[in-house]
């Protein structure tokens, strides 16, 4: 028998802790089926390792797996299953390297201001596993993002009760520039044929300084320029967080800083050096000698103030409480442990914040422990007043029901590197007054930005191939759902003005008869969609690639409380199938659960999901008919498992993920004992489910014994395999009928 190979990839956090349960359950129930089951590990610790083995033991290294399924997204037979992985902010790559050194691994620090040539290397190495460094690498096609229908007609009939009302006298908004930022100064052109360009600065005394040396672009590529001007950004903090302190409300920043990983730290640390402004002057000197980097948030001056001697820090923290007393409240991301917005760039992430800001009616944490208005800052236009929308509507029109709203479902631009989300590498801090520009090989000057010192001036590419395949998805998804597609594109964004015109031709090599699809502004078509969402009805949007990722998070959270539970298809194309297990993230706070009480609350209904479509793309591309009668069974389980409400709770004590990794099996193997195609497998899995279901309660008692202690995994980025496995599969009992089979 041929067999066709299922990558699945090993991550981080809760769901690598989870995947120690579930992994030994799907290898087992496709064994029969020629479909095997391979882990690749994308791990923050794994990527490291892979970067630097020339100090490492033989034992201790290992192969980039990361490069090789970079390449394995190029073949027409990739299938591979993709879990949520840390995109590291600096402090958490420093905390993944702290952890492999004590664990033994010879791995150089990180450079933090490097100060020769062998550390300014070292930290373009570390570029590599830095923020978003492997959804861009797996990404070689357009993104399809969805409820399944089951999860959908199942948070209806059982809506989610995170959703808060909305105060009736509520303040909030969503607070962004109006001049100086990405949205105001973009420009941009769609080339005719392929050239190369490289970035300079110019600076006023006419110095030309190269920032970038080559950048090839295709013909049919769309190339833009914009420009934060940095002066502006600080006056707009400073306006909001004084805004905020005049009307009592909190302050919180929204950014996307692992994504955009050059530009949004600094920005980030913009607004912390706005909040912290008396502090970080009156004692510039000493911070500056500590190597405080305000991009990594206020925990960096925190953690370094405790290398100085117990007056001279006494001294500081008394002005940073001050700094408290005197400036607005700030959101809290842990009111518990005193951990603020401005802590760390990771625990900011938009398209995870801003939603949970809306649901909560408009409302973030303070100090307190209670929920208040809030200002939330989104700096750029570009996408702020999508928010800002919605929370206008909510203020009018209160909470939205998940009982009875539509769905919003998206098809995202996401292909090689597009849009903003590829702009890193293309991204620069303005050294001087003067202009960047892009020049051709010829010397002709493409787009030109005028900026002012410490301005962040960034260059986007959009490829053509990309754009022609996401035209195609969005009708061949609207033809589908039957439901109207809205393209949210800006007219009076220079980008989406070129994009709209390649939109516009595009869709006419279509048929579109009968299909309701119109391009509007993000406004206007959050506008149309959300008035759809409160009549019930489905809307699909199809966007650029950072509304994507904005989307996907804010509408399935609202509508199912969380994005966990999207499907999340990704066609390759070169025809394989990259398919990613929900739309969020790594979940920390889960683990940091786990390792307190015991218990996992992550639910990993995203890879039961995501595996449907893999098995049946094996299924397609191979003719394999035991991968269609897998994903058909593994469908009747998924839907078994949601009416039968068997997702984690939340609470220690109660069914948790490794509980309902448990009933997965179970009724899968009744699944495929019922069916009738193939009668020596309905006989196997017949024995199966028999003992699955006589063993019901000793396996629920061991699993929830293994409960309500703290746990020791020997580790957070990088544990101990051993430790880890036996944690997560505590009940001998299911062991040994998962290990039968
Ligand atoms: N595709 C990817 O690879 C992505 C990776 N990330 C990475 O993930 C990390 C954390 O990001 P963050 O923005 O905090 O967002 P997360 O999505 O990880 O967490 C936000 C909250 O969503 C809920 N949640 C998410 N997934 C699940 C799940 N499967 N089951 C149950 N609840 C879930 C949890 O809510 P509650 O606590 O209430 O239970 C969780 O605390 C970062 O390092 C980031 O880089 C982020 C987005 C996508
Ligand atoms: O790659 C990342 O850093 C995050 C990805 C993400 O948030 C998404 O695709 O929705
Ligand atoms: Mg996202």
């Amino acid at each position: 028998m041929t067999t066709q190979k299922i990558i699945y990839t090993e991550v981080d956090e809760a769901p690598a802790l989870a995947t120690h349960s579930l992994l030994p359950i799907l290898q087992a129930y496709t064994s029969w089926s020629g479909v095997t089951i391979e882990k690749k590990d994308i791990s923050l610790a794994g990527r490291i390792i892979a970067n630097f083995p020339e100090k490492l033991n033989p034992e201790q290294r290992q192969p980039d797996d990361l490069g090789e399924l970079g390449q394995l997204c190029l073949q027409p037979d990739t299938n591979i299953i993709k879990l949520p992985n840390i995109s590291a902010s600096i402090p958490q790559l420093k905390g993944a390297i702290r952890e492999l050194q004590e664990q033994g691994y010879d791995i150089p620090d990180y450079p933090d201001e490097p100060l020769n040539d062998t550390e300014k290397k070292l930290q373009e190495r570390y570029a590599k596993v830095l923020g978003s460094a492997v959804n861009p690498v797996l990404r070689e096609g357009n993104s399809d993002r969805r409820a399944p229908a089951a999860v959908k007609r199942f948070g209806q009939k059982n809506p989610h009760r995170l959703m808060k009302p909305w105060p009736q006298d509520s303040k909030s908004r969503v607070a962004y520039m109006n001049d100086g930022d990405f949205y105001g100064s973009e420009k941009s052109m769609t080339m005719d044929q392929h050239c190369r360009v490289r970035i300079e600065f110019v600076g006023e005394d006419g110095k030309i300084q190269i920032l970038k040396k080559e950048m090839p672009l295709l013909a049919g590529e769309v190339v833009d320029t914009a420009v934060m001007n940095v002066a502006k950004l600080t006056s707009f903090f400073a306006a909001q967080m004084a805004a905020a302190k005049k009307e009592g409300l909190l302050f919180s920043l929204h950014l996307k800083a692992t994504m955009m990983k050059i530009s949004d730290p600094i920005m980030f640390g913009h607004c912390v050096s706005v909040y912290y402004e008396d502090v970080l002057t009156r004692h510039a000197a000493v911070l500056k000698k500590l190597g405080i980097n305000v991009n990594n948030g206020f925990a960096d001056i925190e953690v370094r103030l405790e290398k100085l001697p117990e007056a001279q820090k006494d001294a500081i923290e008394t002005d940073i409480k001050a700094c408290y007393g005197n400036n607005c409240r700030l959101a809290m991301v842990d009111s518990r442990h005193g951990i603020t917005n401005l802590h760390v760039p990771n625990n900011i992430i938009i398209d995870a914040s801003m939603p949970v800001f809306i649901r909560d009616g408009g409302r973030m944490w303070g100090a307190d422990d209670e929920l208040h208005d809030t200002i939330a800052a989104i700096p750029d236009r570009s996408y702020a007043t999508i928010y800002q929308k919605v929370v206008e509507d909510c203020q009018t029109n209160g909470a939205f029901d998940p009982a009875t709203m539509g769905s919003v479902a998206n098809v995202g631009l996401m292909a090689q590197k597009a849009e903003e989300y590829g702009s890193h590498d293309k991204t620069f801090v303005a050294p001087g007054q003067g202009s960047i520009r892009l020049v051709s090989e010829e010397g002709v000057i493409l787009l030109e930005q005028t900026v002012e010192e410490g301005d962040i001036f960034r260059s986007c590419q959009t490829k053509d191939a990309p754009v022609k395949d996401w035209v195609k998805l969005a009708v061949s998804r609207a033809r589908e759902a039957g439901t109207p597609a809205i393209f949210w594109l800006d007219e009076n964004r220079a980008h989406d003005r070129e994009l709209i015109t390649k939109v516009k031709r595009y869709l006419s090599d279509h048929d579109t008869k009968g299909l309701d699809i119109r391009i509007m502004n993000p406004v206007a078509a959050m506008d149309f969609s959300l008035e759809r969402i409160r009549r019930g009805e489905d809307t699909i949007s199809v966007t650029g690639n950072v509304l994507r990722d904005y989307l996907t998070d804010l509408f399935p959270i609202l509508e199912i409380g969380t994005s966990a539970k999207m499907l999340s298809i990704v066609p390759l194309m070169n025809g394989g199938g990259l398919f990613e297990t929900g739309a969020g993230g790594s979940a920390p706070k889960h683990v940091e659960q786990f390792l307190r009480e015991g218990h996992l609350r992550w639910d990993s209904l995203g890879e039961f999901c995501a595996l449907v479509p893999s098995f049946e793309h094996i299924h397609k591309i191979s003719g394999n008919d035991k991968a269609r009668l897998l994903a058909l069974t593994l469908d009747q389980a998924i839907g078994k498992f949601l009416e039968k409400g068997k997702s984690p709770s939340r609470k220690v004590g109660e069914l948790d993920t490794r509980g309902s990794h448990y009933y997965l099996a179970l009724y899968w193997a009744e699944s495929l004992a019922a069916q009738t195609e193939d009668e020596a497998l309905g006989k196997r899995f017949a024995k199966v489910a028999k003992d699955l279901l006589d063993k019901e309660e000793t396996i629920i008692n061991e699993l929830q014994d293994a409960q309500g202690k703290t746990m020791d995994i020997g580790g957070y980025f990088h544990p101990d395999k051993a430790k880890t496995a036996a944690a997560m599969r505590p009940s001998p009992t299911l062991n040994a009928i998962i290990h039968a089979i």
